[in-house]
């Protein structure tokens, strides 16, 4: 148990940090990988309530690669990604739309709605949300963001709702698509003028060595994010969500961090006191944090 002026000291720190970001948009995107244990899923819903509570106007976007690559094992369905991003044919796509969309979606928003109903799920195919174009024919149906109806999540917010953002997207004559939720993520926050986007991922930020986590390299500007997607030690997932980070803050966004799904209340402790924790990408102008 904390003594009661220790718990003070907490609330005193997180004071300017609650007034500085209360009616700001910061979107957090959450990776398969931390929502794979039911009890983190839980402690990531009272997380983002908080935020909700004290003013932020949080966007959740989540992902569910390992949820879709244990479907595709199960259906006989071989898994290839080229640059972290998956080759999606027309059988795979109904395999990624009913994970993301039908399940993984479907949890985050009841886990929030067991502590308060105010989640409304949403996927980037409804109401043209994330309208995309194909980025590579080697990969199929995989689109890249090039529009999004931002407005209609800052209606969501205006109503008191947290929307959930599941990252299947469709194009112009409404054939769906499969999005990075990395990239999506970024769309969203662009679009959105949002303060900060926060990648919740199954490692603690971006290491030098990914096998070293004292190796964590805790601030970087987007330039430096851009060039580190050339170094042989970024591999897999980590060269879109570097990338991402990197358009993020070119995009506007004041930064955008990596930080540690599967560390309890990693959000609450990025936000709200003096430390921060993982890997930040700002500008080089900008002050930290
Ligand atoms: N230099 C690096 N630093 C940290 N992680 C790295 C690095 N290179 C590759 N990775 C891998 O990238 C993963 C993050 O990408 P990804 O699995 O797509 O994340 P998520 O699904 O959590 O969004 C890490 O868990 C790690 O296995
Ligand atoms: C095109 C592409 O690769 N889409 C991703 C979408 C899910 C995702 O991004 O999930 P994580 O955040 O858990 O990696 C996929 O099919 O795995």
């Amino acid at each position: 148990m904390m003594a009661p002026n220790e718990t003070a000291g907490i609330l005193i720190q997180a004071l300017p940090y609650i007034r500085r970001f209360t009616g700001k948009t910061i979107v957090v995107k959450v990776g398969g990988l931390p929502m794979t244990d039911p009890e983190r899923m839980r402690s990531l819903a009272k997380d983002i309530l908080l935020l909700h509570s004290v003013g932020i106007r949080p966007v959740l976007v989540h992902g569910g690669g390992p949820q879709i690559d244990q479907m595709m094992a199960s259906a006989g369905i071989e898994v290839k990604r080229i640059d972290g991003l998956r080759v999606t044919d027309a059988q795979s796509l109904e395999i990624v739309r009913m994970v993301l969309v039908g399940k993984t979606n479907r949890d985050l928003v009841a886990a929030i709605n067991a502590l308060e109903p105010v989640a409304i799920g949403v996927a980037g195919e409804d109401g043209r949300l994330l309208e995309v174009e194909p980025v590579d024919e080697r990969l199929g149906f995989v689109g890249r963001v090039t529009k999004v109806r931002g407005e209609l999540l800052h209606d969501f917010h205006d109503d008191g709702l947290i929307p959930v953002v599941s990252t299947v997207g469709a194009d112009t004559s409404a054939q769906p698509y499969n999005i990075n939720a990395d990239d999506a993520a970024r769309a969203i926050a662009v679009a959105m003028g949002a303060e900060k986007i926060i990648y919740l991922t199954g490692t603690a930020g971006l290491l030098r060595d990914p096998a070293d986590p004292s190796t964590l390299v805790q601030r970087l500007s987007a330039a430096e994010a851009r060039q580190g997607i050339e170094e042989e030690s970024v591999t897999g997932g980590m060269i879109p969500k570097l990338l991402a980070c990197a358009e993020a803050v070119e995009g506007g966004v004041k930064s955008a961090h990596m930080i540690d799904g599967r560390a309890e209340h990693a959000i609450l402790v990025e936000l709200f006191t003096d430390e921060g924790i993982g890997t930040m990408i700002c500008n080089e102008d900008q002050s930290p944090r």
